[in-house]
């Protein structure tokens, strides 16, 4: 049984869109419910993946939970306090504990900015200063996620697509977050760069604490990290659990169907994964200096 505490609670979360007709029909407008009482819990130090397929409601979710946008009804309560309405001093602490991940790191980067700039832009934006200062923070960041310290006056560019992700988690990591959400965050990269990203941001919980909320249509990558799955599907969780149970004993036809696309993983290509990631580390070749 699980029993780490919950760190961050959804319940009843509903997102109404209103979209307005095109030429005769402009004055009409239509409403559409693209997240619809949907309730979870991410608990502390762990994964909860959501899956489903494009346009269930994932990345609404996501961004109701950054407090991006306004749910239409639901509350959210991240470490006991609830945040579904927090404002002003109470959103800016709540920024401090809870970053993001999206899933372009080329257009969550911007790209005349210097990844120095980049990295500490969290902190700048609460106007934290860290103990060992600002640059020597950045430079831990970028050695911690694979990346050479030296770089730092580097723009994006400059960057592999995996590489740039690295800048993206060192980004969300400055401010010392209790929650990461990864939005997508290794949907775009090739299967060798996404597992070598999965292996550090596992690291990271690891060594940090952190939790994540993981968000990919992907189940075989959300099998990888997450501790708990919750399953989406026309904007409403159709079934949630913890891994084993969403994995091995599905119960929903929604859940059945998603998993039967899924390509069955060969034990053997998993072995060769773990010596090569093993090798990486014993050899001291951080994983990010050498993706293409
Ligand atoms: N700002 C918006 N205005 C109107 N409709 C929206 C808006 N954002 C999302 N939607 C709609 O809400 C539904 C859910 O979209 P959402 O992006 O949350 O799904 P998703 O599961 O993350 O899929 P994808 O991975 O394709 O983004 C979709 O039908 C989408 O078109």
């Amino acid at each position: 049984m699980n029993d780490a505490p919950v760190l961050l609670q959804a319940t009843g979360l509903t997102k109404d869109f209103t979209t307005r007709g095109d030429g005769a029909f402009r004055a009409s407008t239509t409403r559409f419910r693209a997240v619809d009482d949907v309730g979870f819990a991410v608990r502390a130090g762990q994964t909860l993946g959501i899956v489903g397929e494009s346009g269930s409601g994932k990345s609404t979710t996501a961004r109701m939970i950054a407090k991006l946008i306004e749910p239409t009804a639901g509350t959210i309560t991240f470490d006991g306090e609830d945040v579904t309405t927090a404002r002003g001093p109470a959103l800016a602490a709540f920024r401090t504990k809870v970053q993001v991940v999206f899933q372009d790191p080329f257009s969550s980067l911007n790209p005349r900015h210097t990844v120095e700039r980049i990295v500490s832009a969290p902190l700048d934006y609460q106007g934290i200063t860290p103990k060992q200062g600002k640059r020597a923070l950045v430079r831990d960041l970028l050695d911690r996620v694979g990346l050479n310290p030296d770089h730092l006056q580097r723009y994006p560019r400059q960057f592999s697509g995996g590489q740039a992700q690295r800048i993206g988690i060192a980004r969300a990591l400055a401010v010392s977050p209790k929650l990461v959400i990864c939005d997508e965050a290794v949907s775009a990269l090739d299967v060798s760069v996404q597992a070598r990203i999965i292996d550090l941001l596992r690291d990271l919980q690891a060594e940090r604490g952190l939790s994540y909320l993981f968000i990919a249509h992907d189940l075989a990558v959300v099998r990888q990290i997450a501790h708990d799955v919750a399953v989406m599907h026309r904007g409403k969780v159709v079934e949630q659990g913890d891994r084993e149970a969403i994995f091995d004993h599905p119960q929903d036809e929604y859940t059945k169907t998603l998993l039967a696309a899924v390509p069955t993983i060969d034990p053997s290509w998993e072995a060769a994964r773990a010596t090569m990631l093993e090798q990486e580390r014993t050899h001291g070749s951080a994983a990010g200096r050498t993706e293409a």
